[in-house]
């Protein structure tokens, strides 16, 4: 007669337990496709149902960043069950925005964007093709052209070989923008890098700098923005001096960030203005 089994000598709910401490073991440590999967793009383990949201936290900005170093720059995430590539270096955003910006032309489906604005029919979520064309070079030609701004003076789909379709693409512009490859002590504010540098912000050939997005997608409202800031910006500067209340100085300013639709300071700025130019 054989001897039982340890599992079988067990009671019943210990034998149950101990299966499924495995089976989530099984599940959880899925391998890194890394290695596993040819073709595809690195990708860090991914957790059952979740994929790697849960891995994002407070600021997946810097959670992307870290995941690239240690990933690489094109790496595939999933948010749920939902494929997502993120960019992390110019050279990787300008194979998105413009050597295949056909392909990544679309925008994702998103329920506020149905909800808010008239089922996506506005052309900045509108999906791409004739629609969105239409939108766009009306709000190009008559809109926001410099001429237009000057004047108010006062898909064709190609799947690719790796991916699959519906693949979601983000570009982390935040993690560009502080490439140590690209930027001389990139955590500096020295505006005057910028002074006699062939880098622009328009997304047409350099992709460091990206604020404005880049491609068919890339902002149409760059003429009238810059018109606007520059304006804002020089009259503040010139028609006033800046201090910060109770005598503090710059190191003294909390700097940390928040995270919402766009990412913004977590304390507002306060600023006293005090006039310097008497009409
Ligand atoms: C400093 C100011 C601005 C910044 C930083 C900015 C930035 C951006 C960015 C990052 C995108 C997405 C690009 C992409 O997906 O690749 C975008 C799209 C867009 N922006 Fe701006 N933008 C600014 C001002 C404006 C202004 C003033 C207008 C119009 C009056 C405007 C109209 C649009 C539109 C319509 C889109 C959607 C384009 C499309 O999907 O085809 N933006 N902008």
């Amino acid at each position: 007669m054989s001897s039982p089994s340890l599992l079988s000598s067990l009671p019943i709910p210990i034998t149950i337990i101990i299966f499924t401490i495995f089976l989530i073991k099984r599940l959880i440590f899925t391998p890194s496709t890394t290695t596993t999967h040819k073709n595809l793009p690195p990708s860090p383990q991914t957790f059952p149902v979740l994929g790697n949201l849960h891995q994002l936290g407070l600021y997946p900005h810097r959670t992307l960043q870290r995941l690239a170093q240690h990933h690489g720059p094109l790496m595939l995430l999933h948010f749920g069950s939902r494929p997502v590539l993120v960019a992390s270096s110019a050279d990787a955003a300008r194979e998105i925005m413009k050597t295949h910006d056909v392909v990544f032309s679309n925008r994702p489906k998103l329920n506020m964007a149905h909800k808010l604005l008239y089922q996506a029919r506005d052309v900045s979520t509108a999906p791409y093709g004739e629609y969105w064309r239409q939108m766009r070079s009306i709000c190009v030609l008559q809109l926001l052209s410099p001429k237009r701004v000057h004047s108010f003076r006062s898909v064709r789909e190609e799947e690719t070989a790796l991916l699959t379709a519906g693949t979601m693409v983000m570009t982390n512009a935040w993690a560009i923008g502080r490439d140590p490859n690209l930027w001389d002590q990139p955590e500096e504010f020295q505006p005057e890098r910028f002074l006699d540098s062939e880098v622009d912000f328009k997304g047409n050939e350099h992709f460091q700098l990206i604020p404005f997005g880049a491609g068919r997608r890339g902002c149409p409202g760059i003429p009238f923005a810059m018109t606007s800031n520059e304006l804002v910006l020089a009259n503040l500067v010139h028609k006033f001096d800046w201090v910060l209340p109770g005598g503090a100085k710059g190191d003294d300013l909390d700097t940390r960030e928040c995270l919402g639709l766009t990412i913004h300071r977590k304390v507002p700025l306060l600023a006293i203005a005090r006039p310097r130019l008497t009409r």
